[in-house]
């Protein structure tokens, strides 16, 4: 659709762009990132021609640019740029109708019906219908962004050039804006050249990036290259993290500041303190740890200070139980968006807290177990309800520093260790007859203070690991024993 061959240009200084090669397919949506001053406006106005190119060439379905006439490239190009040139008095509704000019025959260059077909609907699309009368002064940043959106599409373009379209525009509008423009691109088979800023817009609507750096391009991949951190914190110079968006497969980046964000250090034996009554254990640390969790509330990899154990009834069954534990919290005055919840029918009472250091390392650990609802999860396909609360709900605090992988790792050495509880009281599966590997409702925490030096496993083969697998172990036990003594 659009190559770019060799070329060099910029102002009358030494050359700003050096020597770029892309080509650029019919149909994709094609960002253009790079650091201030690296040189994406000035590729963006080689393109357009707004500046001339020094060397090399652009072609446009095999023709060179600065070969076609005006109306020739207006009818296949269409250019959002930052430099608006519109003239006050215009209307909304005579603004878009320019972006018809290329279209328009004979003389006389009337609108026809078509023409007007057009404009409605790119104003509806745009959704700026409303202005059709409204002189375009009037209008705020993000309005007027969206009507010379509505003027570029009215051109019907092969090709969208946009330099930071959505630079005006509040996050609902960002949106719009780029859903449409995919929409278009997947719909119409539009090719989208666009300058970005936000890395993670980009990753989440392009096909394809440029990154431009000193005038060349550094990387030209899919998205995953927004992956390569290195190379982003070479030419941003900012420290940059890069995770997966939760439902769209795709990398977003986690900027770190150069702050520190907790600058005395957490003194864990005193830096929590812990509230218990029939309703709830209520564990507060003065600071959000870093957690791993399968609780109601609070699930996943999360920083969060408050972890709250719930009593509910033997026969609780609720359709909305996260708004339920919500409900719960806030009676407690808990504020759920900071914390992890799990629930129990087991008596609070019956907690069993287990302090150590190991080795240097300082653990807390507080189980509240029941196994009326023992499974082993091995046996045949006897699947129970799960909204039963026969539960093992174990917290594990840590004084350490773990990655990512290091929590997941540890998150496997907890359940090792609770299984060798149930192993070694004998607990079983009463459908299966068998020795239980857990209960069907299970909950475990993970929290870490994210002090000392970084650790990247957490396994038995560690000393953290195994200082997990002891301490569960232990609490888990002894949690057992109390609730066997109580049933009985
Ligand atoms: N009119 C001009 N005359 C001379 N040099 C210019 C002119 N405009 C820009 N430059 C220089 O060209 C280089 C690239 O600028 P350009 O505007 O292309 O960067 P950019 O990547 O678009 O940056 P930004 O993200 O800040 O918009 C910069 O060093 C800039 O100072």
């Amino acid at each position: 659709m659009m190559k770019v061959e060799n070329l060099v240009g910029g102002y009358t200084n030494a050359p700003i762009i050096k020597d770029l090669n892309l080509e650029i397919k019919r149909g994709e949506f094609f960002a253009l990132l790079g650091p201030n001053g690296s040189g994406k406006t000035t590729l963006f106005k080689l393109i357009t021609g707004q500046l001339p190119i020094q060397k090399g060439d652009i072609l446009l379905s095999g023709k060179a640019i600065k070969s076609l006439s005006k109306l020739e490239k207006a009818k296949k190009v269409a250019v959002l740029s930052q430099e608006v040139q519109i003239s006050f008095d215009y209307t909304v509704e005579e603004i878009i109708s320019l972006g018809r000019y290329p279209h328009q025959k004979g003389i006389l260059k009337q609108l026809s019906k078509l023409d007007w077909k057009v404009i409605e609907e790119v104003m509806e699309l745009t959704k700026i219908s409303q202005f059709r009368k409204t002189q375009f002064r009037m209008l705020s940043g993000g309005e007027k962004q969206r009507v010379l959106l509505a003027k570029a599409l009215a051109q019907e373009p092969e090709i969208l050039l946009l330099d930071e379209p959505t630079n005006h525009l509040d996050i609902k509008h960002t949106f719009q804006l780029l859903d449409l423009l995919k929409e278009r691109q997947q719909t119409m088979d539009l090719t989208i050249f666009s300058i970005l800023h936000d890395l993670n817009v980009a990753s989440l609507y392009a096909d394809r990036i440029a990154l431009l750096h000193n005038g060349a391009f550094l990387e030209v991949g899919d998205v995953d290259t927004l992956r390569k951190e290195d190379q982003l914190k070479k030419v941003y110079e900012v420290q940059v993290k890069a995770q997966s968006h939760p439902t769209v497969p795709k990398p977003q980046l986690l900027m770190t500041p150069k702050y520190s964000t907790s600058s005395n250090l957490l003194n864990f034996s005193n830096a929590y303190k812990i509230e218990q009554n029939d309703e709830c254990i209520h564990v507060e640390f003065d600071r959000p740890l870093r957690t791993l969790s399968n609780g109601v509330i609070g699930d996943g990899i999360q920083w969060l200070k408050h972890f709250g154990n719930f009593h509910v009834d033997k026969n609780y069954d609720c359709t909305d139980p996260k708004k339920d534990l919500q409900m719960r919290m806030k009676k407690h005055r808990i504020p759920h968006e900071k914390a992890v919840g799990m629930m129990t029918a087991v008596k609070l009472e019956d907690k069993v807290i287990v302090k150590k250091e190991i080795e240097g390392i300082k653990f807390m650990v507080i189980v509240t177990a029941g196994v009326g609802n023992a499974v082993d999860i091995s046996a045949g396909s006897i699947v129970r309800a799960t909204s039963q609360i026969g539960t093992i709900n174990t917290m594990v605090f840590i004084d350490a520093h773990f990655t990512d992988g290091a929590l997941v790792n540890g998150y496997m050495s907890a359940t090792e260790a609770k299984v060798k509880a149930l192993q070694d009281l004998n607990i079983k599966d009463p459908a299966s007859n068998t020795i239980a590997t857990g209960t069907s409702t299970d909950s475990l925490l993970l929290a870490l203070t994210q002090q000392g030096k970084k650790t990247p496993y957490a396994g038995s083969g560690t000393v953290v690991g195994k200082g997990i697998g002891q301490i569960v172990y232990q609490a888990t036990q002894e949690a057992i024993k109390k609730y066997l003594k109580r049933v009985k």
